[in-house]
C-alpha cells in the first residue's frame, strides 16, 4: 500500500538527474526521495526531455515534475506548492574563447538553450527589443547544449546558474555578466490535482529549511553548493540589482547609441543615395585624381564619356582616354592646380580618340586638402559646352556676318570702325572707309535673275578679299554695296592718301577681269566713295555717311568713278535731307501744282501741252523741279509723286475730251528713270488710265536719254506694253547723252524733242545748229514727230523752221502756267509763225 508517485526526471544536474539506480537524483531528486521515504510514496522515475516532461505533466502522465520555475503562465497550466524548493537564476555562459560581456555582445552569436525554456522566451524578447541578430540554437537537452558549445557549434548557452557552474570546467565555459530571471523553483503537479503531495512537500520544506543538519541542508551541501541554496544570498540580490540597473543603463545608453548610429547610418545612406542620384543625373563630368593624376573617382558621366566602367577608369591617367596632345594639356592644367593650390576655371578643348572634332569643356579644378591643409587630390567638374559654343558661333555668325558672301556685315564693320576711331593714336591710327557700289547691278539682277546676281556678289566678295590686308575689314553692306575699312594708316595726310589710292587701284583692278556668270564673261564696274578718318572728328555712323555721300557724288558723274568726301558734299546732303523732309510733307499736304506749257504746230494749231510740276511750300516761293526732282528720284518719292502727276494730267485729258474744242489736245508727261524702272510702272499707268477714263492716245510719256542707258530691253518691253493701249512716247533731250542711233531705231517712239541746249545757241554755234539739223532729219527719216523746246525768239523759230521742224514749245509762245491760265490761253488766237 505504497502510493505510486510518477516523477519526471530530466538531465539538469545538479538540480535533477537520473540516478544510477533508476531513481531521481540531484538536489530535487534526493529531496523528493527523502520526502517519499517519510510519506510512504513509491517513486517512479519517468525519464523525459524537458519539453516532453512538461507535456507529460500537463496530460497527467506524470504526478510531479521537479525544478519548475513558477510563472503566471504555468500557474494556469499546473499546480505548485507554496514554499520554493530551490532558488536559482538564469545566466549566459560562454565558451572561453568567445567574448560576451553584455547583452549587446550577443549580436551575431550562436546561443544554445533549452527549447521552450523560460530562458529562451526571455532572451529572445530581449534580443528583439534591442534589434539584435542572435542565432538561437534550441536543444532538447542541456547536455546537448553543452556539447554544442564544446564542439564549437555554439558560442554559448543560456541555462540556470547551477547547471552552468556545475559543468563550467569540463566544458570550458565561463560565466558572463548576463544574469537574469532569478527564479524560485518548485515541484509542479498537473492542474488542480495532487494537492496532497504538494502540501506534504511544503510541510517537509518548512520543517527542514531552518534546521542546519536537516536532510534538505545535507542534500544541498552534498551537491557542493557552498552556501545554502534554498534562499538567494542577499548580496546576490544586491549585486544582481546593481547589475540590472547598470545593465539597464548600459542598455538604454546602447539603445540610444544604436538608434543614433542607425539614424546616422540612414542619413549617410540617404545622402549617399542623394549624391549618387545627383552625380548620375548631373550633366557635368565629375572626377577625382590623386597627386600622380590617377583617377580615384569617376562619375557615371565620365564613364559614359570614356565608354567604360568606373573600375576600368580608376587608377588610370588621362593618357588612356584622350589623344596625346589633349592628355598633355590636361596634365599641365591639373599640375598647375595642384601646385598653386588654387581653383582653376578654364575652357578646355580636348579630343577623344576616334572622334573627329575636339570637344570644348568648361572645366573647374579644385585642389582637395586633408585636415592639415595638405593637398592630396584634385576634384574636377567639367561641362561639355561644345554645342553651346557652336550655337554661339552660329549666332555670332548670323549677327555679324553676311549670309551670302560670308563677309562681315554692316553691324560688325560699324563695331570695328567705332573701335578703331576710339583707339586712334598719334603716328598711325588714321584710316579710311571705302564704299564700293556696283554699277548696273540692278540690270543684271533683272535680266539674269537673282541667283546670278548672288553669284556675282559672291565672286566679287572673294576677289576683293584677296586685294586687302588681313587687318582690313571688307564688309557687305547690303544689296550691291560693300564697305572696306582700312585701319592703322599713316597720320601724315599725304602718305595716308597715297596708301588709300594704292588700295583703290587694287580694288579697281579687281573689276578689270570679267566674271564668269552662266558660263559667260560678264564685265562690271563699281563706284567708290572714300571717307578718311583724318577728315572727321565724328562718329562711325557719320564717317559711313560721308562715304555714302562720296559715292553718291561719284554715281552722279557716271560709273566707274572714285570720289573722296569733302564738306561741300555734306552741305549738299543736309540740303537734300531738308528737301526730302519737305517733299514728304508736300505729298501729304498736296503742295504740288501742275503747270502747262503749250506746244504748237506750224500750221497754227495748238497741239497740247507739256506738264511741268511745281512745288508751292506754304509761305515760300515756288520751288523749281530742277531743285527737287533729283532728290525725289534718289529717295524714291518720285514714284508716288509721278502717280499724282499722271493722275492729274489724265483727269485734265478727261475734262478736255468732252469739249470738241479741246478734245484733240495732248499732254506730255515727264517720266523719270526711277519711275520707268519701277517694276509696277506699266500696271500703275494702266490703272490710272482706267481709273480716270482718260484717252490713252492723248497721253505722251516723255523719257530722257539717260533713262535708256540701264536695261534698254526692259524699257522697250514696257514701252511696247503701254503702246498697245495707245500711249505715245517722246524722247526728251536727245543728243545730250550717249544714246546711239542704233538705240534710237530700236525704240518705239512717236516724237523726238530737240533739246533747248541746241536751240539756245544754234544761231551762234554751228555745232549746235548741226546737231539740231541732224535730230530733225533723223526724226523725219524715222517718221517721228520732231518738236523743238526752249524756243525763246523768232530767230530760233525761223532757223528751226528752215531745218524742217514743225512743232514748237518755248517762252517765245508761252511760259508754263497753271491750268486756269492755260485754259484762258487756249481761248486766245494761235500766234502767227
Ligand atoms: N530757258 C528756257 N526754258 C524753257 C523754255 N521753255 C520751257 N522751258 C523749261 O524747260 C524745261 C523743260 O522741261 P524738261 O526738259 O523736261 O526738264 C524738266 C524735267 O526734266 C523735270 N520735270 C519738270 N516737271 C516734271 C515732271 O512732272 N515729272 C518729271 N519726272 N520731271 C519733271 O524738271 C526739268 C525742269 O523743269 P522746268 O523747270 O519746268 O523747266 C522746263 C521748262 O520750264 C524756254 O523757252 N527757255
Amino acid at each position: 500500500d505504497h502510493t505510486i508517485v510518477r516523477v519526471g526526471v530530466y538531465e539538469n544536474p545538479p538540480k535533477i538527474l537520473m540516478g544510477p539506480d533508476g531513481l531521481p537524483s540531484g538536489i530535487f531528486g534526493e529531496l523528493i526521495r527523502e520526502i517519499a521515504l517519510r510519506e510512504n510514496w513509491q517513486l517512479q522515475a519517468v525519464s523525459c526531455q524537458w519539453d516532453a516532461c512538461l507535456s507529460a505533466l500537463r496530460s497527467g502522465e506524470l504526478d510531479l515534475l521537479p525544478d519548475v520555475a513558477r510563472t503566471e503562465a504555468r500557474e494556469r497550466e499546473m499546480t505548485f506548492h507554496q514554499r520554493p524548493a530551490l532558488h536559482s537564476w538564469s545566466q549566459v555562459f560562454r565558451h572561453q574563447d568567445v567574448s560576451i560581456d553584455s547583452v549587446l555582445d550577443l549580436e551575431g552569436k550562436r546561443i544554445a538553450l533549452l527549447a521552450g525554456s523560460v530562458q529562451q522566451a526571455y532572451l529572445q524578447q530581449v534580443a528583439q527589443e534591442f534589434s539584435l541578430q542572435v542565432e538561437w540554437l534550441p536543444v532538447s537537452s542541456l547536455q546537448a547544449a553543452l556539447e554544442q558549445v564544446r564542439d564549437g557549434q555554439a558560442d554559448g548557452l543560456a541555462t540556470n546558474n547551477l547547471f552552468g557552474s556545475h559543468h563550467a570546467d569540463r566544458y570550458q565555459l565561463e560565466s558572463t555578466s548576463i544574469l537574469f530571471q532569478p527564479a524560485r523553483l518548485f515541484f509542479a503537479a498537473p492542474l488542480n490535482s495532487h494537492h496532497d503531495y504538494l502540501q506534504r512537500i511544503d510541510h517537509w520544506l518548512t520543517r527542514w529549511s531552518d534546521q542546519p543538519d536537516s536532510p534538505y541542508q545535507r542534500i544541498l551541501q552534498g551537491w557542493q553548493t557552498e552556501k545554502p541554496l534554498n534562499t538567494v544570498p542577499k548580496s546576490l540580490w544586491i549585486f544582481a540589482g546593481i547589475l540590472i540597473v547598470l545593465l539597464l543603463l548600459a542598455l538604454i545608453l546602447m539603445k540610444y547609441q544604436r538608434r543614433e548610429i542607425r539614424f546616422t547610418r540612414r542619413e549617410l545612406k540617404r545622402s549617399d543615395e542623394k549624391l549618387s542620384t545627383i552625380l548620375s543625373n548631373l550633366q557635368a563630368y565629375v572626377y577625382i585624381k590623386d597627386l600622380q593624376h590617377h583617377y580615384l573617382y569617376a562619375s557615371p558621366k565620365v564613364c559614359e564619356l570614356f565608354n567604360c566602367s568606373e573600375s576600368d577608369i580608376l587608377g588610370q591617367t588621362d593618357e588612356a582616354f584622350f589623344d596625346p596632345d589633349s592628355a598633355a594639356e590636361i596634365f599641365r592644367l591639373d599640375d598647375q592646380t595642384l601646385l598653386s593650390g588654387e581653383t582653376l576655371v578654364r575652357e578646355e578643348v580636348n579630343k577623344l580618340p576616334g572622334e573627329e572634332e575636339p570637344r570644348t569643356f568648361l572645366s573647374v579644378k579644385v585642389p582637395m586638402r586633408d585636415d592639415q591643409g595638405k593637398i592630396y587630390a584634385l576634384c574636377g567638374l567639367a561641362t561639355d559646352i561644345t554645342e553651346q559654343q557652336r550655337h554661339k558661333k552660329e549666332v555670332h555668325q548670323l549677327i555679324f556676318y553676311d549670309v551670302l558672301t560670308g563677309l562681315p556685315n554692316r553691324r560688325l564693320l560699324l563695331d570695328r570702325l567705332q573701335h578703331s576711331l576710339v583707339n586712334r593714336h598719334q603716328e598711325i591710327g588714321n584710316g579710311a572707309v571705302i564704299m564700293i557700289d556696283l554699277d548696273n547691278f540692278r540690270t543684271l539682277n533683272d535680266t539674269l535673275g537673282h541667283q546670278t546676281g548672288d553669284q556675282l556678289l559672291t565672286a566679287i566678295a572673294r576677289r576683293l578679299s584677296h586685294q586687302i590686308r588681313v587687318s582690313d575689314t571688307l564688309a557687305r553692306f547690303g544689296g550691291d554695296e560693300f564697305m572696306l575699312l582700312l585701319e592703322d594708316l599713316s597720320a601724315d595726310t599725304s602718305v595716308l592718301l597715297n596708301q588709300v589710292e594704292q588700295v583703290l587701284d587694287k580694288l579697281i583692278a579687281a573689276f578689270e577681269q570679267p566674271f564668269i556668270l552662266q558660263n559667260q564673261d560678264y564685265v562690271t564696274t563699281a563706284s567708290f566713295g572714300v571717307a578718311l578718318f583724318s577728315d572727321s572728328q565724328h562718329s562711325a555712323e557719320e564717317l559711313i555717311k560721308q562715304a555714302e555721300l562720296a559715292i553718291y557724288d561719284a554715281k552722279k558723274v557716271g560709273r566707274n568713278q572714285v570720289r573722296f568726301f569733302d564738306t561741300r558734299m555734306q552741305q549738299q546732303a543736309e540740303h537734300r535731307a531738308e528737301l526730302e523732309f519737305g517733299l514728304r510733307r508736300a505729298l501729304k499736304e498736296n503742295e504740288f501744282i501742275l503747270y502747262y506749257q503749250p506746244q504748237y504746230h506750224s500750221n497754227q494749231q495748238l497741239l497740247g501741252a507739256e506738264v511741268l510740276i511745281r512745288w508751292q511750300p506754304p509761305d515760300q516761293p515756288l520751288v523749281s523741279p530742277a531743285d527737287f526732282i533729283p532728290v525725289a528720284e534718289t529717295t524714291g518719292l518720285i514714284v508716288p509723286m509721278g502717280h499724282w502727276i499722271l493722275r492729274t494730267a489724265c483727269k485734265q485729258l478727261v475734262r478736255w475730251a468732252d469739249d470738241p474744242e479741246t478734245a484733240h489736245l495732248t499732254l506730255a508727261v515727264n517720266i523719270s528713270a526711277v519711275q520707268m524702272h519701277h517694276h509696277q510702272f506699266v500696271d500703275d499707268v494702266l490703272s490710272i488710265l482706267s481709273e480716270t477714263g482718260a484717252p490713252a492716245h492723248r497721253l505722251e510719256l516723255e523719257l530722257t536719254e539717260s533713262l535708256l542707258i540701264d536695261n534698254i530691253e526692259h524699257t522697250i518691253d514696257k514701252m511696247l506694253q503701254l503702246k498697245q493701249h495707245g500711249i505715245r512716247f517722246s524722247l526728251d533731250d536727245f543728243g545730250t547723252g550717249f544714246s546711239s542711233l542704233n538705240m534710237l531705231i530700236s525704240l518705239p517712239l512717236d516724237t523726238l524733242k530737240v533739246d533747248q541746249a541746241f536751240v539756245r545757241d544754234m544761231h551762234r554755234d554751228p555745232r549746235d545748229l548741226a546737231v539740231a539739223r541732224t535730230i530733225i532729219d533723223l526724226g523725219r527719216s524715222l517718221s517721228l514727230n520732231v518738236i523743238a523746246e526752249g524756243v525763246e525768239n523768232e530767230q530760233q523759230l525761223k532757223s528751226l523752221r528752215m531745218l524742217g521742224c514743225q512743232c514748237f514749245q518755248g517762252y517765245f509762245y508761252a511760259r508754263p502756267m497753271p491750268i486756269d491760265a492755260f485754259i484762258e490761253h487756249c481761248q486766245l488766237p494761235v500766234p502767227l509763225f
